[in-house]
């Protein structure tokens, strides 16, 4: 996360460090958002290749285990059948997590609400990205959870000339400022949306510009989790 600020603690429980085994050592490498006990959600482009998986739901630190932390394996991995690893802006840039073992929910580890299926946001509504990706491009990973304020920029304004033209599609939701952003590292982890009061997850973060994370005009763009909502029911029963 470009910009914003580090979150309190465990304040968005639905969170999670997606992370593969290196030698005897486990990697951040994806955020996800654990939408039932037994299932998470994150981007395809996270799991496209085939490692060793555990999730971290309660983390704060990644570097450093302040006893709020489950740490959870992954048993099979759903990519969506359409998604195509050579073409993110095909779209379909998301991906189920069969948990070995579910999770015990907790005030640091809750479920984060998913949208109605079809339900589009207007422009500007509020929004926050979350994540433990780089603090700027080309940096380093956040060793503590961010947040940014990236309110939601319409499809009409973000597919338009200048913006991401035909890139961006209606599958989509582009989210941002001019100084925030999502980066590296970023990826797989939700737009934590307000609706009514409530936060919904709306996005699965997905792109930001090859010129830059928070670059002018390329707001950060996620998979829009409306559009997917059968599929998932599908999949989790
Ligand atoms: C460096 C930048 N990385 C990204 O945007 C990666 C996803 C990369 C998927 C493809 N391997 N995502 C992120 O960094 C995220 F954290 F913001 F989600 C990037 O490659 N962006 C990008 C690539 C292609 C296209 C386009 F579809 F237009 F060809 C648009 C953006």
């Amino acid at each position: 996360v470009v910009g914003g600020e580090v979150a309190n603690p465990n304040s968005w429980p639905w969170q999670i460090s997606l992370q593969y085994q290196s030698g005897g050592s486990f990697y951040h490498t994806c955020g996800g958002t654990l939408i039932r006990r037994g299932w998470v959600m994150t981007a395809a482009h996270c799991v496209d290749r085939s490692m060793t998986w555990r999730v971290v739901l309660g983390d704060h630190d990644i570097y450093n285990n302040e006893g709020k932390e489950q740490y959870l394996g992954v048993s099979q991995v759903y990519i969506h059948p359409n998604w195509n690893s050579n073409n993110v802006a095909g779209g379909y840039d998301i991906a189920l997590l069969r948990l070995s073992t579910d999770a015990v929910l907790s005030n640091s580890v809750q479920l984060g609400v998913l949208p109605p299926s079809g339900q589009v946001l207007a422009h500007n509504n509020p929004c926050y990205i979350t994540g433990w990706g780089r603090t700027q491009t080309g940096g380093n990973l956040s060793a503590q959870l961010k947040q940014a304020y990236l309110p939601v920029v319409d499809y009409n304004t973000c597919s338009s000339y200048g913006w991401w033209g035909s890139t961006v599609k209606s599958s989509m939701v582009c989210a941002g400022g001019y100084s925030e952003s999502g980066c590296q590292g970023d990826s797989g982890g939700p737009l934590n949306c307000s609706v009514n009061g409530q936060w919904v997850v709306h996005g699965v973060t997905s792109f930001v510009s090859s010129l830059g994370c928070n670059t002018y005009q390329k707001p950060t763009v996620f998979t829009r989790v409306s559009a997917y909502i059968s599929w998932m029911n599908g999949i989790m029963g």
